[in-house]
């Protein structure tokens, strides 16, 4: 039974854009995203702090949740909806600090002994990655594949789970037949030729999640 050490969310977090400004932020609220991230890699907490406060102003004005991925004292400062963090950043987070402060927790997975590591930590929802080949980040692992997600999905079983990893709008269906309740992508709405087409789209098939 889903019974998280952190705040839950809604079992279906629906279509989950992954995205590195306030820009895309603010356009894909407007275009009807309810859950989000504001993933900036590797600069100092100063340097990110005030594209931090902003998206969580913009999370708060469209009623969204907003994940804050990796800089986790910022998010707890300004009070995010969450944080999304991977299995290497648990070793060294205080994560009892990001429960006192009422924050969601997601969790990186790549295979069932990551999952093992997630479930001990009782997160708010689970990330399954990489499904596919991905142009995004550089994996240390394979691509799972549709087979490997629907089985992890199966031993999750009510737990809110998150596919991300070379999510295409083609793909995106079978993907969602998995039972998946969230699809997490960047390219294939940041690299989309009409991202306000590619969102729309997105959004059709994955929905903007449940309240
Ligand atoms: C929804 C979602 N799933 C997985 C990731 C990857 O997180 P992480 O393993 O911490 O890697 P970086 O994103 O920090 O490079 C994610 N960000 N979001
Ligand atoms: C940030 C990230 N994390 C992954 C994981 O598997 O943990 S895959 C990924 C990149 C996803 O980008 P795209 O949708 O462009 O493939
Ligand atoms: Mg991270």
């Amino acid at each position: 039974m889903y019974q998280p050490n952190f705040p839950p969310v809604p079992f279906r977090l629906g279509l989950y854009p992954v995205v590195d400004s306030v820009e895309w932020i603010e356009r894909l609220l407007e275009a009807g995203v309810r859950t989000i991230q504001l993933r900036i890699k590797d600069l100092p907490d100063d340097e990110v702090e005030a594209d931090v406060i902003r998206a969580i102003q913009l999370g708060r004005r469209y009623r969204a949740r907003l994940f804050i991925n990796d800089y986790w004292r910022l998010a707890i400062k300004h009070q995010a909806y969450g944080v999304h963090l991977g299995q290497e950043d648990l070793e060294t987070t205080d994560l009892q600090a990001i429960r006192d402060a009422g924050l969601r927790l997601g969790v990186s997975t790549h295979d069932d002994m990551e999952i093992d590591v997630a479930l001990a930590v009782k997160p708010s929802y689970i990330a399954l990655g990489h499904v596919f080949p991905t142009q995004t980040k550089q994996m240390p692992s394979a691509p799972q594949g549709l087979a490997q997600l629907a089985s992890h999905i199966q031993r999750l079983n009510d737990y809110p789970t998150v596919a991300i990893g070379g999510i295409s709008i083609e793909r995106a269906p079978s993907v969602l037949t998995t039972g998946v309740g969230s699809i997490a992508v960047v390219s294939a709405i940041t690299q989309a030729p009409d991202w306000q087409m590619a969102t729309a789209q997105l959004l059709e098939m994955a929905g903007a999640g449940d309240e």
